[in-house]
């Protein structure tokens, strides 16, 4: 039997290079289309790599037509909150256009299955926590929204035209491959984690904490971290899912627990024996206080287990990436 075959779009990014890793692994082939953008050319290891970027129908096309792909997942999308609310027009050219460039390709092609990168920005500030997938979808930042257009664009391509489709609503990625091959590499760095490595590293001179006075139990936003690795097995357990003729369906992918900021800081602080320098600053625009899933609907359609994400695995494996040591 000829091995599967996955167009990967984003997979020089964080999470896209992670799941191209494990794919790999599992045997099918990752073809990554990115336009390295924020993705990194080296992060591409375990397929061919196509330079191309998703607005660009023809190409993708061309690309589809040459490696005949039999799914794509679709990573590729501008992914910061704080940046979409200052900037919303690259996020709806970027994220929705390039989402229905793509999904055009995929009709004309006879790519029936697309597995979506979505997220729980999705969810605005829900009324009601933890947040199932039945919660409400009124996204409070452009980036948000543009992630909802994009689940509405799948099931509305998914009704009328020959397509099946998982969108996962990630939590907050985190941490890096555990055998050390991958990391997260974004330049300029604007996530938690990764700022407060570098600021326990004394690469920055400190971590900048968005607001203090938010209605949790310590004042500082809460979020719930997903090990990057279990987010990629979800990848592949998603596929699996559609190969084998499952439904259309959206899933959160997190832990079902939500930790602070102050509490990521403790974690690091005993895993590398370096405190995070602090300053605190006001809220940054388009947060909402907390969001932490029900994560039991992906366990049950796609036998989805986190393995990696407790804080202290997410620490352990992120902190080396930073020049850190972490104590046995
Ligand atoms: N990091 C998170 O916590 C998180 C949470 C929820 C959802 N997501 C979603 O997961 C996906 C991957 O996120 P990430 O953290 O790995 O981000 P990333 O920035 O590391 O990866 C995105 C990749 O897409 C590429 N790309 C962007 N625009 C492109 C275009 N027009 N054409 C081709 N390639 C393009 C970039 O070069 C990059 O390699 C995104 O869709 C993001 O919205 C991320
Ligand atoms: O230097 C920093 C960076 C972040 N934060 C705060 O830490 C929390 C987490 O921020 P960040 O790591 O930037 O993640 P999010 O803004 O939650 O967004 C990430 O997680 C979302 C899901 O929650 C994804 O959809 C996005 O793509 C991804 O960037 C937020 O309260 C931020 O205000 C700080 O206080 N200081």
């Amino acid at each position: 039997m000829v091995a599967p075959r996955i167009l990967v779009t984003g997979g020089a990014g964080y999470i896209g290079s992670h799941t191209a890793k494990l794919l790999r692994l599992e045997g099918i082939e990752p073809v990554v289309y990115d336009n390295l953008t924020t993705g990194n050319r080296s992060a591409v290891r375990w397929g061919p790599f196509v330079q191309g970027d998703i607005l660009d129908g023809r190409r993708l096309i061309e690309v589809i037509e040459a490696h005949q792909p039999d799914a794509v997942i679709h990573f590729a999308a501008s992914a910061y909150v704080g940046e979409s609310v200052a900037d919303p027009a690259k996020y709806y050219n970027n994220n929705v256009r390039g989402t229905l460039s793509l999904l055009d390709a995929c009709r004309q092609t006879g790519v029936d299955k697309v597995i979506f990168s979505s997220s729980c920005a999705t969810y605005g500030v829900p009324a009601v926590l933890p947040i199932d997938e039945a919660t409400p979808q009124a996204p409070i930042n452009p980036y948000g929204k543009t992630k909802l257009v994009a689940e509405h664009m799948l099931a509305d391509y998914a009704a009328a035209f020959a397509l099946n489709y998982v969108s996962l609503r990630y939590f907050n990625a985190c941490g890096a491959d555990p055998e050390g091959d991958l990391g997260e590499w974004h330049d300029p760095e604007t996530h938690l984690i990764p700022r407060a490595l570098m600021a326990a590293a004394g690469r920055i001179p400190h971590l900048e904490i968005f607001g203090e006075d938010y209605d949790t139990p310590d004042g500082t936003c809460v979020r719930d971290y997903i090990h990057v690795a279990d987010l990629a097995s979800a990848h592949v357990l998603a596929y699996r899912h559609l190969a084998k003729g499952g439904g259309n369906v959206a899933l959160n992918l997190g832990t079902g627990r939500g930790f602070s900021i102050k509490e990521v800081l403790r974690t690091i602080g005993e895993i590398t024996g370096h405190d995070v320098p602090v300053v605190f600053r006001r809220r940054r625009a388009g947060d909402p206080p907390a969001l932490y899933a029900d994560a039991g609907l992906a366990c049950r359609t796609l036998g989805f287990l986190p393995r990696y994400s407790d804080l202290e695995t997410i620490v352990r494996t992120a902190a080396p990436f930073f020049g850190l040591e972490v104590r046995s």
